[in-house]
This record gives structure tokens, sequence and C-alpha cells, in this order.
């Protein structure tokens, strides 16, 4: 495997969702934390960002241009980076401590989006589908972090992870109709090798898993089986995406850490990495609606 470059060095308090854009060649990614919206360039190492006034979870990029996100307060376009949000719906007005943590599109355009529960005290993270009406229905969860959702090549399979509890789903999915079912167990980690967090899937149909706590992101076959490891200088990878102009170039954000031994041990924690890979990855669906 290539050797893991640091493309922009502790640019985080929680960076997640990285999105490659081909058509803007950009990296779009978060700082849930800070509430940030970013586009980084590769080719230059620029950065700029968008600061929003509550934590971002998730964003797709939008088919009639800008975005659409899951903030805390719930489902938002975003006109670019400049700003111009717009409200559309929050689904969890009854649950205040709760807020978006990963989404992305399905095949057809419709933006899935899932919340977490930061007490843990139940199982109240759900993934919502935002269809292309801008109609909000819930879909699948029962999670304490909804993560790691990702689709194989085909569509017909919907991945998605509960992190605290090292468990990935995997099911039948219909994108015809949004509708999830068949719900299975692809895989469960054993504690201290690392918590499912973000996913990829490659055009090979393989899962490529961030192990939050584990400072490696793997890739999974279809089957469930461990074939690849990639070791990560920080100790809680959060999500990869693929991109670059070929498309096999794996970028992979991390969280910071104020835990100082393990800052000591890991300086580039909150950084964002990229490794060149013998493998592609599948482009990103915008949102239709
Ligand atoms: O990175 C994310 O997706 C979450 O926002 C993180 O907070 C992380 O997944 C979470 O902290 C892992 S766990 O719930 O503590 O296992």
């Amino acid at each position: 495997m290539s050797e893991v470059i640091t493309a922009l060095a502790n640019c985080a308090q929680l960076a997640e969702c990285p999105r490659w854009d081909p058509e803007q060649q950009r990296l779009f990614w978060v700082d849930i934390d800070a509430g940030r919206l970013h586009a980084f360039d590769p080719k230059t190492g620029q950065d700029s960002y968008l600061q929003l006034d509550e934590e971002i979870g998730c964003f797709a990029v939008r088919e009639k241009g800008g975005f659409v996100a899951g903030l805390r307060s719930g489902f938002v376009t975003i006109d670019s980076l400049a700003g111009g949000i717009t409200p559309i719906a929050d689904p969890e007005q009854d649950k205040p401590h709760q807020r978006f943590n990963d989404g992305r599109c399905d095949p057809a355009g419709r933006f899935l989006a899932g919340t977490l529960n930061p007490n843990k005290d139940a199982y109240s993270g759900h993934y919502y589908t935002l269809d292309l009406d801008l109609s909000v229905r819930k879909l699948v969860g029962n999670n304490w972090t909804s993560n790691g959702l990702a689709f194989s090549p085909d569509g017909k399979t919907l991945y998605y992870s509960d992190t605290p509890r090292h468990v990935v789903f995997a099911c039948d999915y219909d994108v015809v109709t949004g509708a999830v079912t068949n719900q299975r167990e692809f895989i469960r980690f054993p504690h201290g090798f690392g918590r499912p967090d973000g996913a990829a899937v490659d055009s090979e149909g393989y899962y490529w898993s961030a192990l939050y706590g584990g400072g490696r992101v793997v890739r999974i076959s279809p089957a469930g089986k461990i074939v690849n490891t990639i070791t990560v200088p920080a100790k809680n990878p959060t999500m990869v995406a693929f991109g670059g102009e070929s498309m096999n170039t794996l970028f992979i954000t991390t969280a910071d850490t104020d835990y100082a031994p393990e800052k000591a041990q890991y300086p580039l924690s909150g950084s964002l990495f990229s490794v060149n890979l013998p493998v592609t990855g599948l482009i990103e669906p915008k949102f239709k609606g």
C-alpha cells in the first residue's frame, strides 16, 4: 500500500464527511465541532471554509448548486461557501441534544442522514431520508451513533454502522422506492481494534471503514472479511472518501484530541490525510432535490 501523506496538518477539531466533487476538483469536508464547511484544493493545498453557527454533521453537493446538509437543527440547503442557509425540516425537534452526524446521497439523488445520541442512554439515533420533494421520512436506525453509510456499486446494498457498538450492518436497498429491508450484521470489530466510523465503497464493491480509536482504515470484502489495512498517524480516523483526478486517492479525515498523552503520541490528530491506491472509488451522487 502507498504511503499516507499529510494533506492538511492539524486543520480541525472533528474533521468528517470528505466528499470529492470531480467537476470542481475540490474535496469538500466539515469540521463538525467547529461548525465549518470546508473546500480543499489538493493541487494547491489551499483550503477555505464557511463558518456556521451550529455543528454540521454531513452534507452532499446539490445538483442545482450549493449543498444540502444535516446540522444540529435539522436539514438545510446552503447556497455556497459564501452562505445562504435555508432550513428545510428538523425530524428530531423533540431531541435537541441529538444532531445529524453521517450522511450521503443514494444513487437516486435522495439525501440520507443519520443522527447520534451523545448521552448513549437510548438507541434514539436514526437515519432519515430527505426526498427530492424535500419531504422527510424515518428510514432505519435505533443507534447510538449513526455512521458508516455507504452503498454497493449497484445501489442494492446499503451499509451503515453504529460506532459505539462496533458493528456495521448491511441492508437490501430499493433505489426506486428508497426502502430498506433485510438488515443483517455485516461485520463486528473486537473491542480495542477500533470502532466503525465513516465509510466509502470502492469500484470493486469493497467497504472501507475508518476505525475510530484504532488508528487504522480497513478494506472489507463484500463477504465481510478484512483484506487490507492502512495505518493512520491519528488515533481517531473519522471518515474516508475517494477522489483526485483518477479517483484513486483515498482522503482520510481525523479527530483532534485534548488528551495530552494522545496528542504527544499522535501530533497530527485532527489532520486531513491522503493515500494513492491501486483501486478507484465511486463518484458521489449529488442531491437531486
Ligand atoms: O466522527 C463521527 O462520526 C462522530 O461525530 C464522532 O463523534 C465519533 O464517531 C464518535 O465519537 C465515536 S463514538 O460514538 O464515541 O464511538
